[in-house]
């Protein structure tokens, strides 16, 4: 329920402001500083990639060196900052689409307002210091009438105590976060960039953070297209570099596009020994469960239930994981599974940020054998939550039988009493207490056998011969009952359609 307490935060004040003809919207907006490529002094003309692009240049098909791919991953990595650092007492400013108000206890909006409030409390010492819903027709194009900018403006100018206003709406172009911040006097920062400066902070991987610096080269681009520096420059007439023939803008655009060639490479490289990883694991033949569901849900507390890793540590946060993990469980009949935790999704994520996720989820998906959606019941929009992860997943382009056979797990059913599934396959748990877990195992196991094609088979076999540790190599020896007079036993385990059509091609008797 941390929405609603966020929603009801004490201190936080709500207001409704302004009506009438909204302001147009402009191109999406990139938050980074205009001279952003040059600023870092790692990859401007002074670095290795200068502006003719020599040195290793745009790099591909050099030759690896493990040291230079190390060095260049850390390049890669060096950026501006994208928020201030320091304290923040935030003005959350909140279009609201009309209609949208129901009957419900609370509205959409109000519960959107929950979310970016969530946002925010996620980022060290910023908070709301006040919320501002702002009625608006058409929330994707227009934000504000004049009259509610006028309010708004009043609003903000009036409290000194506000030192920044997030503009709770999925990107801003560049003129209308100038305009705004001119007329507000802070600094204004949409949905985006909060959401990029948290995946910055919580990616520990390097897999992760090479991701994240990949979604933010839409920014960089779009926001050399706005740079009154370069601009500028054109109008003073220095228009080309040192008889380069190519202008100061064209000489960065280049460089962005070295920086998205040298990451994508970077995070292939990363791919690749994951790959290695994987194929290890499959020789192995370790069932893979991935677990998906909207940021918050409680899929990292359930692998901790299910799998006892202690070493896991889930946090009240949005985002909490950024970095794919692996945990190995055991399931009923002793069949080790291993669980996926994996990126959150969240509503009106922008593309970019989901693309450049997508691949290590694809990766996943395409290398597991089942997928379990964890779904918080006792959330007010687990209905669009649940939307949201289905829509992702679909555009994942799963395989179908992956997608018909996943399994929805109904989590935090302790905050709900009396909760029952609509659906009828879902199972109903609360991972934080350990309701549940044992059925969901069993169900998870089911599944997996189902899915894999495996079998749960109790075989007779003689002790003298070799059938035992043939067992034990080529399956899973769940229980082995020794029958002594028999010179016997009667073994219980989990074996592949493949594997049992060998044992009785080996061991006809
Ligand atoms: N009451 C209750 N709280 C739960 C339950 N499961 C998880 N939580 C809490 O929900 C919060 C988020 O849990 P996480 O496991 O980190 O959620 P997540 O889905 O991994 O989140 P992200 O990695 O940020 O996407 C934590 O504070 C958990 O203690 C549950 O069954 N009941
Ligand atoms: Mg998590």
């Amino acid at each position: 329920m941390w929405a609603l307490r966020a929603a009801v935060r004490p201190g936080l004040r709500l207001f409704r402001v302004g009506r009438g003809r909204p302001v147009p919207r402009t191109v999406p907006w990139p938050h980074y500083p205009a001279n952003a490529l040059s600023a870092t002094g790692r990859w401007g003309s002074g670095s290795r990639d200068g502006p003719r692009g020599g040195g290793r240049g745009s790099g591909v098909g050099d030759e690896e060196d493990p040291h230079n791919e190390e060095e260049e991953e850390e390049e890669l990595l060096c950026r501006d900052p994208l928020l201030p650092a320091g304290t923040q007492r935030v003005c959350l400013v909140h279009p609201e689409v009309k209609g949208e108000a129901g009957k419900q206890r609370l509205t959409r909006a109000e519960w959107q307002v929950a979310e970016a409030t969530a946002l925010v409390h996620t980022l060290d010492g910023w908070s709301v210091v006040q919320t501002v819903l702002v009625p608006t027709r058409t929330p994707d194009r227009k934000f504000f009438s004049k009259g509610s900018l006028e309010d708004l403006t009043e609003k903000i100018r009036g409290c000194p105590e506000i030192t920044s206003v997030f503009l709770n709406v999925e990107r801003m172009a560049v003129p209308t976060k100038r305009e705004l911040e001119a007329a507000w006097g802070v600094e204004v920062f949409d949905r985006f960039t909060i959401v990029l400066h948290i995946f910055r902070c919580n990616a520990r991987t390097k897999e992760a953070r090479l991701q994240v610096a990949l979604a933010e080269i839409p920014l960089l681009r779009s926001n050399l297209k706005n740079d009154p520096t370069h601009l500028g420059q054109q109008g003073r007439g220095s228009r080309y570099i040192m008889g380069s023939g190519e202008s100061f803008s064209q000489i960065q655009q280049r460089l962005l596009r070295d920086k998205e060639v040298k990451i994508r490479r970077a995070l292939e490289r990363l791919r690749g020994k994951r790959h290695l990883l994987r194929r290890q694991r499959t020789k192995r033949e370790f069932p893979v469960v991935s677990v998906v569901g909207y940021t918050n849900c409680g899929k990292t507390t359930l692998i901790k239930a299910l799998t006892g890793d202690t070493t896991i540590q889930p946090r009240d946060q949005l985002f909490a994981t950024l970095d794919v993990t692996t945990h190995a469980g055991s399931l009923p009949s002793r069949m080790t599974v291993l669980y996926v935790d994996t990126i959150g999704f969240l509503s009106q994520l922008p593309h970019g940020l989901i693309e450049s996720f997508s691949a290590t989820l694809e990766d996943m998906a395409h290398s597991q054998d089942l997928i379990m959606h964890v779904r918080d019941v006792s959330h007010p929009d687990s209905e669009l939550q649940k939307a949201t992860v289905l829509s992702t997943l679909l555009g994942l382009r799963l395989p179908s039988p992956l997608l018909d056979s996943m399994l929805e797990v109904h989590n935090k059913v302790d905050l709900v009493p009396g909760y029952c599934p609509p659906e009828p396959n879902a199972m109903a748990v609360s991972a934080l207490l350990g309701r549940g877990l044992e059925e969901l195992k069993a169900e998870v196991e089911e599944a997996i056998l189902r899915a894999t094609g495996r079998r749960v088979l109790t075989l007779r076999v003689m002790l003298a011969g070799p059938q035992l540790s043939w067992l034990y190599k080529e399956a899973t020896v769940q229980q082995v009952d020794v029958l002594p007079e028999a010179g016997a036993a009667l073994v219980k385990v989990t074996i592949s359609n493949a594997a049992y059509g060998k044992f009785q091609k080996l061991f006809p008797e």
